[in-house]
């Protein structure tokens, strides 16, 4: 492989570790400390000292900034001011990538992001040691350089679950298959209850209305029926996760111990977040009537309040985010490419024939309510395809790691111990040699013969691969067959622009829109009118 010169070395300047360690020693120190301030003697609440520890904060930056730590390296280092070089990393981090890519042609480069060093990684080497390799760390990075995963450290509360990989060992005991097909007729109640307030005729956000059916979901399906029926507290959890979310802004995953509103704003989220669940596994711990739900197999199993609550913040944040997206695309694609919702529309007509007495005088939703859980996962193979593709286009995350044990040499590249790596998963969804045409919508690509997903190893990476898969896969699948087989078979609907008519260029998902992926430009709409009660 050919690599990169770094900046400095190019221009001659070669700065050994030494020189750099001392600023981000005192930048961790601080970092470390509760409150710069109080490591000042200052009191918080002073102005002076909030002045102090801006002064403190800037000093820092510059210190950071001009020290730029490179060392005598085998990679690409992206040059200029690290803060400056990293900021898109945060506001853009798709753009970023694919751009910084495009314009080294490597296939690894590494930026700093003040003290912390990052390697973004590509093709089939870099994707298998990234997927595979038992020194990288799976939670690190995203705990450190993604500000929007609830935290019950950031209110004090401190356990040890998060070692103990609490969240995947929860979300597998509670989603496994036997349980799921229990919950098929309240997850039914609660999207039928929320639909019922779209009215019989008219336009929708999906974007607003349909990931809110994703959201109440996914709460009942981790915290307690008296939570997911109550709308005022699922309308007050979702604005907190909302307040958390817009907490986090550049300046405070840089500075994250800086005591300023944004802290401050996500100090008072997650504690609302806290209080607000804590609250309902009290209601279920004093319940004389144990029941099936989540919380309450949760509290059989011995969890503390502690532990169920940031069971339930992981497994909210986890599945919302990406179902959520993903099944406002599918809608959109499909209403978009008309081929493809009609094979949907009989496939779904196929189902609910095969499955449900259409002669009933049972509501869609409860006959839809009894398909077996096998028909949904088995006899679904378009709408199984249209979803595949609709990941492939949209969910093209950024995939953090920290390696955590021992330096690592990807073809003659160093990853050292305590490096970050960054790999996209449009590095190969978006590949013309993988997927030709990739931009274009063709669900059709995964059919046999065609299988371009199976060309090379790892090509299709949505739900994640080697050492950790998404466990919430089956769940994910299933509540958006849901939602989709709803609206198939209960409504007509088409896509829209504001003016109401279909819009004239295919709607694109901003891909640096890492909640909601939402569509770049103008809004599109959902226009149904209710068919079938
Ligand atoms: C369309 C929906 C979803 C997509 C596309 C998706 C995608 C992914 C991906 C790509 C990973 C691996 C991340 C990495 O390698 O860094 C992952 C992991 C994970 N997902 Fe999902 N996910 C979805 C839904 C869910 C749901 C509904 C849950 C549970 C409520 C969930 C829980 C998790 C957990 C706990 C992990 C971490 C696994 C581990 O620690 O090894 N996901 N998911």
């Amino acid at each position: 492989m050919v690599v990169g010169r770094t900046r400095m070395q190019d221009k001659g300047l070669i700065l050994n570790r030494p020189e750099y360690s001392i600023p981000f020693a005192i930048m961790d120190s601080i970092a470390n400390s509760t409150s710069s301030a109080y490591l000042f003697g200052l009191a918080l609440d002073s102005s002076n000292a909030v002045a102090a520890t801006l002064a403190i904060a800037i000093f820092m930056i510059l210190v950071s900034t001009v020290c730029l730590p490179f060392s005598e390296s085998d990679i690409y280092e992206l040059g200029g001011f690290s803060i400056l070089t990293a900021w898109p990393f945060f506001t853009k981090r798709y753009d970023f990538l694919r751009d910084n890519f495009r314009k080294t042609g490597q296939r690894m480069f590494r930026f700093h992001v003040l003290q912390h060093r990052i390697v973004a990684l590509s093709g089939e080497l870099g994707r298998n040691v990234f997927f595979n390799d038992q020194s990288l760390d799976f939670s690190e990075g995203y705990r450190i350089l993604t500000g929007a995963v609830p935290q019950l450290r950031d209110i004090e509360i401190v356990s040890d679950d998060e070692k103990k990989n609490i969240l995947l060992k929860r979300v597998l005991y509670l989603f496994r298959k036997e349980r799921v097909v229990n919950l098929l007729p309240p997850l039914f109640d609660d999207v039928q209850r929320r639909m019922s307030d779209w009215g019989r005729e008219g336009s929708i956000d999906p974007f607003k209305e349909v990931y809110e059916l994703v959201f109440q979901m996914t709460v009942h399906l981790v915290t307690c029926r008296e939570l997911s029926e109550d709308k005022e507290s699922i309308a007050k959890l979702a604005k907190h996760y909302w307040d958390l979310e817009k907490s986090v802004t550049p300046f405070s995953l840089l500075l994250p111990w800086f005591p300023g509103r944004a802290k401050k704003a996500r100090k008072d989220a997650t504690m609302n977040l806290y209080t607000l669940i804590s609250g309902y596994v009290d209601l279920r711990r004093n319940s004389p009537h144990p029941t099936s739900d989540a919380i309450d197999v949760l509290i059989a199993e011995g969890d503390s309040n502690e532990t169920i609550v940031g069971f339930v913040l992981g497994a909210v944040f986890a599945g919302v985010i990406n179902t959520g997206m993903t099944v406002c695309w599918a809608l959109v694609n499909l209403g978009m490419h008309l081929d493809w919702k009609e094979k949907v529309s009989t496939e779904v007509q196929a189902l609910v024939s095969n499955h449900t007495d259409t002669l009933s005088s049972e509501t869609l939703h409860k006959r839809l309510s009894t398909i077996p859980m096998n028909a949904w996962e088995d006899e679904m193979p378009v709408l199984d395809s249209v979803i595949r593709e609709t990941l492939r286009l949209v969910i093209n995350n950024t995939l953090l790691r920290r390696n955590l044990t021992r330096d690592i040499v990807i073809d003659g590249v160093t990853l050292e111990r305590g490096d970050f790596l960054a790999y996209q998963a449009s590095d190969v969804h978006a590949n013309p040699e993988v997927y030709p045409n990739p931009e274009a919508f063709d669900p059709g690509r995964y059919d046999i013969g065609r299988e371009e997903d199976k060309k090379v190893p790892m090509a299709f990476l949505a739900w994640g691969a080697g050492r950790h898969p998404c466990p919430g896969m089956r769940v994910a699948k299933l509540e958006m067959k849901i939602v989709i087989a709803l609206i198939f078979a209960g409504y007509e609907f088409e896509i829209v622009d504001k003016t109401g008519k279909r819009p004239i260029a295919l709607p694109q998902p901003d891909k640096n829109d890492l909640q909601q992926a939402r569509p770049l430009g103008e809004p599109c709409y959902m226009k149904f009118r209710r068919i079938v009660d």
